[in-house]
C-alpha cells in the first residue's frame, strides 16, 4: 500500500487535564525555540548533502545546523546531531550495497556545535558479520574538532523485508 508523503494538517497533540505547556513553565529561562517542538519546524533546522568519497567509498556529508536545531542556547541539539549520525551510518551501508535498518546507535557528544556552523560528516563500515554491520562516524569542524561521534549496529534486511518496504513506496 502506498503511503502519501503529504502532511496531515489536523494532528491532535493535546493532552488531558493536569498538564501545562512546558514552554510556559520554562519561559523565564528564555531558552528560545525547541528543535523538535518549535512552532515553525522546517528547513531552518538542518541542511545536508551526502557524497561518496571515491578513494575509499566512505560516506561524507556537509551539514548546516540552523536556528531551528537549537538545543543548548545557540548550539545544536544532541538529537539533531544523533539524527544526522544515524542517517550517516545507515547510508554508509546503503551506498556499499547493504540495505540496512538501524538496530543500535551510540552517540558521544564531544564539543558543543554552534548554530550556523557548516560541518563535515564522515561514516564508514568498521566491521561486518553476516547481516550485522557495524558502522562508525563523526561530525567534524573544519579545524578537525570532533563535535560528536557514533557507532552502531545496523541489520541488513532480508530480501522479503526489503520487498515489503519497497511496496510502500509511492
Ligand atoms: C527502505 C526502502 C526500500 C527502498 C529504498 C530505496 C532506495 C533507498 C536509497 C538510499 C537509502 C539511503 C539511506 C537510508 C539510510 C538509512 C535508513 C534509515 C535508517 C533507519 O532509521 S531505520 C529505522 C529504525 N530502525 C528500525 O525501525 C528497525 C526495527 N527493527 C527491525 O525492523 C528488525 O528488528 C530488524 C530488521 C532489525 C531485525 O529483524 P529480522 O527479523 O530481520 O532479524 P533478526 O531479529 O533475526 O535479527 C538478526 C540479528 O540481528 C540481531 N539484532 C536485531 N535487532 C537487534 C537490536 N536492536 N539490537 C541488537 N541486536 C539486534 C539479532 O539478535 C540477530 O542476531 P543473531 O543472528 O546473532 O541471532
Amino acid at each position: 500500500m502506498a503511503v502519501t508523503s503529504s502532511l496531515p494538517q489536523d494532528i491532535d497533540l493535546s493532552i488531558g487535564p493536569g498538564h501545562r505547556p512546558a514552554d510556559e513553565h520554562l519561559a523565564h529561562l528564555k531558552l528560545g525555540r525547541s528543535f523538535l517542538a518549535g512552532p515553525h519546524a522546517g528547513e531552518d533546522i538542518i541542511r545536508l548533502r551526502w557524497y561518496v568519497r571515491e578513494s575509499d567509498g566512505a560516506l561524507v556529508g556537509r551539514v548546516w545546523f540552523g536556528p531551528g536545531a537549537q538545543g543548548p542556547p545557540g548550539h545544536a541539539h544532541g538529537g539533531s546531531m544523533a539524527a544526522v549520525l544515524d542517517e550517516a551510518l545507515g547510508s554508509s551501508c546503503w551506498v556499499a550495497g547493504h540495505p540496512v535498518v538501524a538496530a543500535e546507535l551510540t552517540t558521544s557528544f564531544r564539543a558543543m556545535l554552534p548554530l550556523g556552523t557548516v560541518a563535515t560528516v564522515e561514516a564508514w563500515i568498521e566491521k561486518a558479520d553476516g547481516r550485522k554491520l557495524y558502522p562508525k562516524g563523526h561530525i567534524l569542524a573544519d579545524d578537525g574538532t570532533v563535535y560528536a561521534e557514533a557507532s552502531g549496529l545496523f541489520i541488513e534486511m532480508t530480501s522479503e523485508a526489503f520487498d515489503a518496504l519497497a511496496d510502500r513506496l509511492e
